[in-house]
Formats: structure tokens, sequence, C-alpha cells
């Protein structure tokens, strides 16, 4: 895996043809994998059986992006799953470390993710805990939003976190990612993007995967 990881979002996907899109972003790090309740956030997307079905359809990692409320009850189904990682919101757990050292024993990473009102601080201190932050660069339940250009400054929180305690944590950001702001956010210390239109809307996708890695690999050089 590359050193700045470019997940695509499937959100932006034909969800009637999942097999084929798949080979079409065959070149990424993993695939980002949206599941909305309609609840948590006002949009719906699938649940667990078709999270079971996408792993027997790909050798690629599961990255679940949970957007459901009552994650305490679900998340370690997704897991179960074999699903390389599993991010569950801030907002909707009543135990955060204590879920994601659940996931962790069955197997899959533990991310945490954050909208872009919650602040970063209340889980900067439990890093440790967790395998990937991710910091929402848009209100979730929609692809095709601009980024949030204010979510920025927690990237920079959690990357000065991550670097001075010398923590393994993936720093992800989700949403308005593109080839204009990629490098950028990159500088401000994210390793891991996740695009959706950016991918998904692109006439040469593998190529535009390979875009973005390359702009975003040029910020990480660029930050020390
Ligand atoms: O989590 C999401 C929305 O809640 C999507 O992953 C995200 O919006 C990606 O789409 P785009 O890159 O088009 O903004």
């Amino acid at each position: 895996m590359s050193r700045a990881r470019i997940n695509p979002s499937i959100l932006s996907a034909d969800f009637a043809n999942f097999e084929s899109e798949f080979a079409t972003i065959a070149n990424s790090d993993l695939i980002h994998v949206d599941v909305m309740d309609n609840n948590f956030v006002p949009n719906l997307t699938f649940g667990l059986p078709m999270v079971q079905r996408m792993q027997q359809i790909t050798p690629k990692p599961l990255d679940i992006h949970l957007m459901i409320a009552n994650v305490d009850k679900w998340a370690a189904g997704y897991a179960e799953t074999g699903a390389f990682s599993v991010t569950f919101h801030a907002e909707a757990s009543d135990n955060p470390v204590q879920l994601a050292r659940k996931i962790r024993a069955i197997g899959a990473r533990a991310g945490v993710a954050i909208k872009p009102g919650t602040n970063v601080e209340g889980v900067l201190d439990d890093l440790s805990e967790f395998d990937q932050l991710l910091v929402m660069t848009v209100e979730p339940g929609f692809g095709g939003q601009a980024l949030i250009e204010d979510t920025l400054t927690k990237v920079s929180a959690a990357r000065r976190r991550i670097d001075q305690d010398k923590l393994d944590v993936w720093l992800q950001v989700d949403g308005g990612i593109d080839e204009t702001n990629i490098q950028r956010v990159a500088e401000l210390g994210a390793d891991t993007f996740v695009a959706g239109s950016a991918v998904f809307k692109s006439q040469d996708r593998a190529k535009q995967i390979q875009n973005l890695r390359d702009l975003a690999e040029i910020g990480i050089s660029h930050r020390h």
C-alpha cells in the first residue's frame, strides 16, 4: 500500500453494478464503503448483507464507514465480515474506546470519525485506541459537496498529536477531495483520502486515482 492512500467512495458508483465498478478502481488502495441508515444521516445506502457480498466479489480491502445510529450494537457485525477497517462516528457511540477495542478484538482496524461540527480535542487523548481518525470535510450524507475549509484546522491538530506521540494512526479525510485540493490537505497532515465524485466521474478512473496519489505524495513530502 502506498504512503498516500486513495480510497474511492462507492457512494458515487453504480449501485446495480458493483462488480464491474470495482474493476475500474483496481489500482486504489482500499474501497471506501458508505453505510447510511437514513437516521444518523438523511440518506440511505445499504447494510450488512451487501457488505458481506462485497467481500465476496473483490480482493480489495474494504474501508467501512458507518454513518448509522446505534453503532455500539451494529459495528461488530461489519468487522465480522472480514472488513479491513470499520470506522464509526464518535457522535453515535456511547463509548468509542470500548467499541474500538471490540472491533480490534474481532480483527479489523478501528476508526473513529467526526462530523464538521465536532471538536477534534474530544478524540485526541484517546487516539492510541484507534487505527484511524476520519475527519469529515463535508457534512456526511451525500457525495459531490464542496470541502468545508474550517475542518482542515482539525487535520493539522490531529497530525501534530499523531507525530508528537509517535502514533501509528492513519489520518483520513472524506468529502470534496479532488485534484485541486488534495496536495494541500496532504501537506496539512492527511495520509488517507476518500474521493467519490473525483474518481467515479472521471473518464479514466485508474489514471485519476494515480494522479490523486501523486499529488498527495507531493503534499506529504513537503510536510517536514
Ligand atoms: O462519506 C461520504 C458522504 O457522507 C462520502 O464518502 C463523500 O462525500 C465522498 O464523496 P465526494 O468525494 O464526492 O465528496
